[in-house]
């Protein structure tokens, strides 16, 4: 007869919390495709089509308005709103920070995603007033978030050898008052507390332009549909995404068709898939 083996608590505790991951996800992507959010997008040029299709394959309601004369009138009803830097130019600032004020004050969550954040003094100045206003979660690459953690913490204040590490990275969270999330093969979310590592997605999704401003949009998507649970609802989105890219890159031939299978897969996406997929696991 087989030796029955003790798993110790403390292990039994962590491997329940790793577990719950899947249900949690498929409670939020659920919750999305009842809910249909509509989702405010201050975004870049380039990801707009991406960012649109995956928030509606994801069951949410994309408005891609920036203009400053709408803001007042439309801010107020959205559910969630994501800014995105990419195509930053002084005529849209004024909407971003007008949005981010109104969505601050009125409790409605935001996200903001710091594209290319070093490439300009004007740049970095303008992300972090906008990280002053407050954003439920930021997500950026790692270049992106060390430059913000390195400008907003103070590089004498990072220890050297672990400029992008996780207590640098808990730092950031904590100084900002928001989760932070890094993406990349492993994505890391954290809170300031806790930290998760999501293991989703494929190295081809590198290889296309706005995989990580919609991977921001659907972080937006799911703060509306737990807007008291922001770090869940992040790294339930990247998980997810990073399923429906796992499932898409099954069917796809390179980066152009990667894009549509991904999106297809994220309208499809069925509770199997989301629970044996998703691989979030607590980090130390
Ligand atoms: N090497 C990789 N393996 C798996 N997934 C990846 C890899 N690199 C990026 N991703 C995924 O691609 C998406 C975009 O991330 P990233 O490329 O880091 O953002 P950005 O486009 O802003 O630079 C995220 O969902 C991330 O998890
Ligand atoms: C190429 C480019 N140039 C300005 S914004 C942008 C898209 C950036 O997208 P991502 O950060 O998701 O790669
Ligand atoms: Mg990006």
């Amino acid at each position: 007869m087989e030796e029955k083996k003790t798993i110790p608590e403390t292990q039994k505790e962590e491997e329940e919390e790793e577990e719950d991951w899947g249900s949690k996800a498929w409670k939020l992507i659920t919750k999305v495709r009842e809910k249909a959010p509509l989702i405010q997008c201050i975004t870049n040029y380039v990801s707009m089509d991406i960012m649109a299709n995956t928030l509606l394959a994801s069951g949410a309601s994309p408005a891609m308005l920036h203009s400053i004369n709408e803001i007042s009138d439309f801010t107020p009803h959205v559910h969630a709103l994501c800014i995105n830097i990419g195509t930053l130019s002084p005529d849209w600032l004024p909407s971003m920070k007008s949005s981010a004020t109104l969505a601050t004050q009125l409790n409605i969550p935001w996200v903001l995603d710091p594209v290319a954040v070093s490439a300009s003094d004007f740049r970095l100045k303008a992300c972090l007033q906008l990280v002053g206003l407050k954003p439920v979660v930021i997500r950026g690459n790692a270049s992106e978030i060390l430059a913000l953690s390195t400008a907003s913490v103070g590089s004498d204040k990072l220890s050297k050898i672990n400029r992008c590490g996780r207590s640098s990275l808990k730092s950031l969270a904590q100084a900002c008052g928001a989760v932070v999330a890094v993406s990349g093969a492993v994505d890391i979310i954290t809170d300031g507390k806790r930290v998760v590592g999501v293991h989703n997605g494929v190295p081809m999704m590198q290889r296309d332009y706005a995989t990580g401003c919609a991977v921001t949009a659907l972080i937006a998507a799911f703060l509306a549909a737990d807007p008291l649970r922001p770090f869940e609802a992040t790294a339930s989105a990247l998980s997810i995404f990073g399923v429906a890219g796992e499932i898409g890159m099954d069917l796809a031939k390179g980066p152009a068709s990667l894009r549509m299978h991904l999106i297809d897969s994220l309208h499809g996406l069925d509770q199997k898939s989301v629970f044996s997929g998703v691989n979030i696991t607590s980090m130390p």
